[in-house]
């Protein structure tokens, strides 16, 4: 255990990507007291699958780290990776390795889909996003064509996060926020769309109850984990609504994350519903909306073009005129499923950290092309950028987003701002409050303070010719 609590203890998870990390906080002054991390592993090439047992083994794992403050915690919430689906038996157990929200396999079924039902706007109007092979729609419809005796003997879906939630308490629910990741839940009426359900021949009896905002899941019953029994369980949501509510967001706060994805966001009022498909019209954990964008090359990506040169992730010179798309997984935004990474000015006298930052640059020019998109009437248009993810700790990351953004960026004291706000929800159910309430009270998106530079418009020119004159390439 770290510092000493002065109020009740409540567990914050992060079941991301590439791992498991838990916070035990002080739910009356937002102090962590201990933390823990444990790593997932996802399959590589074409498929990006996890086994959902080792999630559950993360977590423990992660708890222990967090020794006896975890066994002394009154409430936890669990934040997820969104989108992923998880095809449980009727036993409970996994059918197979879940897919997960970057594999983009499911790119035909998303494409029929979307014609199937009307075409990419009245998919905006009714369901708030169009979806993309992300989308949990997808993926099962890619399960059925593909795997149909998977798929037959499915009696449960789940995403990440509710799979957890219901481990811990033996209660199937899940959140509006993780819920509108799926394709299936409708922002247009708040609720499971029969129509499409029926289309993709899932039955609504598969899916978990979506709790209203403030709600309980349940109470800690499983034995194996060290928690106390009987702990108030939050209904959780995905990772991008926990960070929302970990930074105690206000709308119109334009906030950008690298982590093994690349989003941009902010709390709306509005409810989204673009036809380009660029931003997804996500609900948040409370009542309002989370217009988002997200891209599948970010710090992996990077850290990869790294490797490669055989540089360190920092060791990046400024120059030349190369320009990188470092699109190695395809992507998402832009939706270029089947694309791969492009390099583009390559001369003589270019140099090894030249191409790096290129890369940095990239992958920044992706979640950046899509800001303006996410941002509505209720941003004001200089406001800072807040920095949060794994990749906000790089220097690197930090001065290109300020130089390819021209706005002035904060970086929050405050890691892990998923767990964080997965721990302000569990406060909040224990406090009776608005966990972004908790959230500001705690002070945590509180940091330092970058101010605009001019825009490098010359970089974004060539990044903007490259991607256009690059299309071909990139769409095959
Ligand atoms: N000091 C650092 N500087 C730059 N990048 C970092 C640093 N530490 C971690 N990262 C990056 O953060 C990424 C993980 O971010 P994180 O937000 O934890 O991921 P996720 O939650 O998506 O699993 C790693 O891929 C790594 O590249
Ligand atoms: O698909 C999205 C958002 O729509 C991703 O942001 C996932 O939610 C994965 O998040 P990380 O593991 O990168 O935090």
């Amino acid at each position: 255990m770290g510092a000493q609590s002065a109020g009740p203890l409540v567990v914050g998870v992060d079941s991301s990507t590439q791992s498991t990390k838990a916070l035990v906080v002080d739910a009356t002054t937002g102090v962590v007291i201990a933390r823990g991390q444990a790593p997932h592993t996802v399959s590589g090439g074409d498929a990006k699958e996890s086994d959902p047992g080792r999630w559950w083994q993360a977590l423990g794992e992660a708890l222990a780290q967090c020794g006896d403050a975890a066994r002394q915690a009154s409430a936890l919430s669990v934040g997820g990776q969104q989108h992923g689906l998880v095809a449980l038996d009727a036993a409970g157990e996994p059918v197979r390795p879940a897919l997960l929200w970057n594999d983009v396999r499911p790119a035909p079924q998303s494409e029929r889909l979307i014609a199937e039902l009307g075409g990419a706007k009245a998919w905006a109007q009714r369901v708030g996003s169009v979806p993309g092979p992300a989308f949990t729609v997808a993926k099962w419809a890619w399960l059925r064509a593909n795997e149909p005796a998977a798929a037959a003997a499915t009696a449960a879906v789940r995403l990440p996060h509710d799979y957890l939630t219901e481990r811990l308490t033996g209660e199937s629910v899940t959140d509006r926020g993780d819920a509108s990741g799926t394709g299936w839940w409708a922002s247009s009426t708040e609720s499971y769309d029969a129509e499409i359900l029926e289309h993709v021949g899932l039955s609504p009896e598969a899916l978990p109850r979506v709790a209203l905002p403030g709600e309980a899941a349940g109470t800690v019953h499983a034995d194996e984990l060290p928690l106390p029994h009987g702990a108030l369980v939050a209904a959780g949501t995905g990772d991008n609504m926990a960070a929302a509510l970990g930074l105690g967001l206000r709308p119109g706060q334009p906030v950008l994350s690298l982590g093994t994805s690349g989003t941009v966001y902010a709390v709306s009022t509005h409810r989204p519903a673009d036809p380009t498909g660029t931003v997804a019209g996500f609900a948040d954990a409370r009542g309002d909306w989370l217009p988002l964008a997200c891209t599948l090359n970010c710090t992996l990506a990077v850290d990869r073009v790294a490797a490669l040169l055989g540089r360190d992730r920092e060791a990046v010179e400024a120059g030349g005129e190369v320009a990188m798309l470092p699109f190695l997984d395809g992507e998402r935004t832009p939706n270029l499923p089947g694309a791969s990474g492009l390099v583009h000015g390559l001369r003589h006298d270019t140099t090894a950290g030249q191409l790096l930052q290129a890369a940095y640059d990239g992958a920044v020019f992706a979640l950046l092309q899509a800001l303006d998109r996410v941002l509505d009437a209720d941003a004001a248009p200089d406001a800072p950028l807040l920095l949060i993810g794994g990749g906000a700790k790089g220097r690197a990351w930090r001065e290109t987003v300020r130089r390819l953004s021209g706005r002035p960026v904060v970086v929050p004291e405050a890691q892990e701002l998923v767990a964080l706000g997965a721990a302000a929800q569990a406060a909040g159910l224990l406090l009776e409050e608005d966990p972004a309430a908790v959230a500001r009270r705690w002070g945590t998106a509180r940091g330092a303070e970058y101010e605009a530079q001019p825009r490098d418009v010359a970089a974004w020119d060539r990044l903007a010719t490259t991607l256009a004159d690059g299309e071909a390439l990139l769409r095959r």
